[in-house]
């Protein structure tokens, strides 16, 4: 960085941080480690696997961690009491959404990236309502269909030779939600659509993480001009601008003709009013609420889903044993006439408990994304600012040593709730959406895919590791060290691509065997059609 702009910047942070000095504090801070004179603890807060690091201070301080950079307090809620507290009893005053500078570089806020970046105002209450109307328990039932069309779709694609797993999985993943949030396909636009929307998401969780860029903790640095040697920050988020502008105006072109609201006629008018009272507010800069809305749906669901489905590819390639479980337990409640629905799930326990497992099994969304307090609170004697960002160590909490055995092994055995000890386990999903008024709105919608997509991989395919030209199945090795929001997309991708640079005879791992002649007549007859 430019020593003028090194200069300017920690005259800003100084201001800050004098300024949270001068103010008076009633009650002690929640403990944390110790801060540095202005960049507080800039230098502690680690840029990826920050789930680690918390989960390490977690031991130090309790669950609840205070930290500051360049003033700008973040607590780390590490238990899930303290989520619960917080998030579901106070949800009044600990959902608004940090002030994110980037974001609006970035053309996301307020705009483009809808609610996910909304503070809690009537607008974003609102889309939440629509959402809620449209993603409920009892309204996603009418999504069945797409998502038993597309799990077929990607069923039939495993039977060709030489198929792109991950590809085919992220396009059955991908199609659900377009044909859900708009009612049609992209189809020509998909790979252009997938790769804008990974970049948004990357760009988007990348400005939540505290330090990463610095005018989010010394706000003026945004007027500075982005040619000037330092403001590479400005640069980067022009970039992403632009692919959020055409993300937003092909799509949102393409389909305003054909597109059928997910929610009902009578609150798709309403919706149209609000959004015509947002443009006059000057805060959607064009077209409808509903196109913000979409749009977030889409990004913050296809990643989030498609690594789920990818975690149980892994995990179950190398516990044949709950595959084989699984595989029984299917046959004798739904037969091999036919593949498994939704309405079957109920008669499922153990694959219930393997979903679950997969859902606890290195979290996808490890620290959440952040929220804002928007008033004092106080909690077990320890105030928490005004303004504090806030982080829920999620994937900590699926890994309680003291709530379950074992956290770093898949076990789907400890949901059937038949060991002693195990009683008081969590329900994963009750911990990996989020809590309270910010819990995920699309839980339901991932719900269905999940079961479907996993139900019916195991009624048809008996899944494995590549074989090398040996006939060997080398150990998938996965780096979860970098496991967090950003770097899990990674940690999932890097085992598949440890395949694929090693070149095996089929590089697409892993393998997908049918299970039989009958399996395989299954799938084939199988409709994709609504
Ligand atoms: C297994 C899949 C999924 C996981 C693990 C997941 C997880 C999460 C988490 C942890 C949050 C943050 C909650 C908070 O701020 O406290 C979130 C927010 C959100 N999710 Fe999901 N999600 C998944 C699938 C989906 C799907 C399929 C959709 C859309 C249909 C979706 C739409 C959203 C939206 C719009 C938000 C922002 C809500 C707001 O700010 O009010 N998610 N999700």
């Amino acid at each position: 960085m430019d020593r003028p702009f090194v200069v300017l910047a920690l005259f800003g942070a100084a201001a800050l941080v004098v300024a949270r000095l001068t103010r008076r504090t009633r009650r002690p801070l929640p403990p944390g480690p110790k801060p540095r004179w202005i960049v507080g603890n800039l230098f502690d807060m680690p840029s990826d696997s920050q789930w680690m690091r918390f989960a390490e201070w977690s031991e130090l301080y309790g669950e609840i961690t205070y930290v500051e950079v360049f003033g700008q307090p973040i607590v780390i809620l590490n238990s899930l009491s303290a989520c619960k507290e917080l998030l579901e009893k106070r949800g009044a005053t600990s959902s608004g959404r940090p002030i994110g500078i980037m974001h609006e570089l970035m053309n996301m806020h307020k705009v483009r990236a809808g609610m996910t970046s909304m503070q809690d105002d009537p607008f974003w209450r609102y889309e939440r309502r629509l959402t809620h109307a449209a993603f409920g328990p009892q309204s996603v039932q009418e999504y069945y269909p797409i998502q038993e069309a597309q799990s077929v779709r990607f069923l039939q694609k495993l039977l060709e030779p030489d198929v792109n797993c991950k590809k085919e999985l992220r396009y059955a993943i991908g199609q659900t939600l377009f044909e859900v949030a708009y009612g049609l396909s992209p189809e020509q636009y998909f790979d252009e659509f997938m790769e804008m929307s990974d970049t948004l998401l990357r760009s988007f969780l990348e400005a939540t993480i505290p330090g990463k860029f610095l005018v989010e903790m010394i706000p003026f640095l945004r007027c500075f001009p982005s040619w000037l040697p330092g403001a590479g920050f400005k640069r980067y988020a022009e970039g992403v601008s632009k692919v959020s502008d055409r993300h937003s105006t092909i799509y949102f072109e393409m389909v305003k003709t054909a597109w059928k609201p997910p929610i009902p006629p009578d609150e798709a008018e309403e919706a149209l009013k609000w959004a015509a009272a947002f443009m006059y507010l000057g805060m959607y800069s064009t077209n409808m609420s509903a196109q913000g809305m979409t749009l977030v749906l889409r990004i913050a669901g296809i990643d989030t889903t498609d690594q789920t489905v990818a975690k149980f590819i892994i995990a179950i390639q190398t516990h044949p044993d709950a595959q084989r479980k699984a595989q029984e337990e299917l046959d004798r409640v739904v037969g091999t006439g036919r593949l498994p629905t939704i309405a079957d799930r109920d008669d499922l326990p153990y694959l219930q408990a393997l979903i679950k497992e997969v859902l606890r099994w290195h979290p996808g969304v490890a620290t959440g994304i952040p929220h804002r307090f928007t008033q004092d609170e106080v909690y077990k004697g320890y105030l928490i600012p005004k303004n504090t960002t806030q982080y829920r160590n999620i994937a900590r909490q699926a890994n309680d040593g003291t709530l379950l055995a074992r956290p770093d092994e898949f076990i789907p055995e400890r949901f059937l709730h038949t060991d002693p000890g195990f009683e008081s386990l969590p329900d994963p999903s009750e911990i990996v959406f989020g809590f309270g008024r910010r819990v995920c709105p699309g839980r339901h919608v991932a719900d269905g895919t999940v079961f479907l997509m996993i139900s019916r991989l195991l009624a048809t395919y008996w899944i494995s590791s590549p074989q090398d030209k040996d006939g060997q199945c080398p150990d998938v090795q996965i780096d979860w060290s970098g496991v967090d929001a950003v770097r899990y997309v990674h940690a999932v991708r890097l085992a598949y691509n440890a395949h694929e640079r090693a070149s095996y005879p089929n590089p697409m791992a892993p393998r997908f065997t049918p299970r039989s002649p009958g399996a395989i007549d299954l799938i084939k007859v199988a409709d994709t059609m609504l």
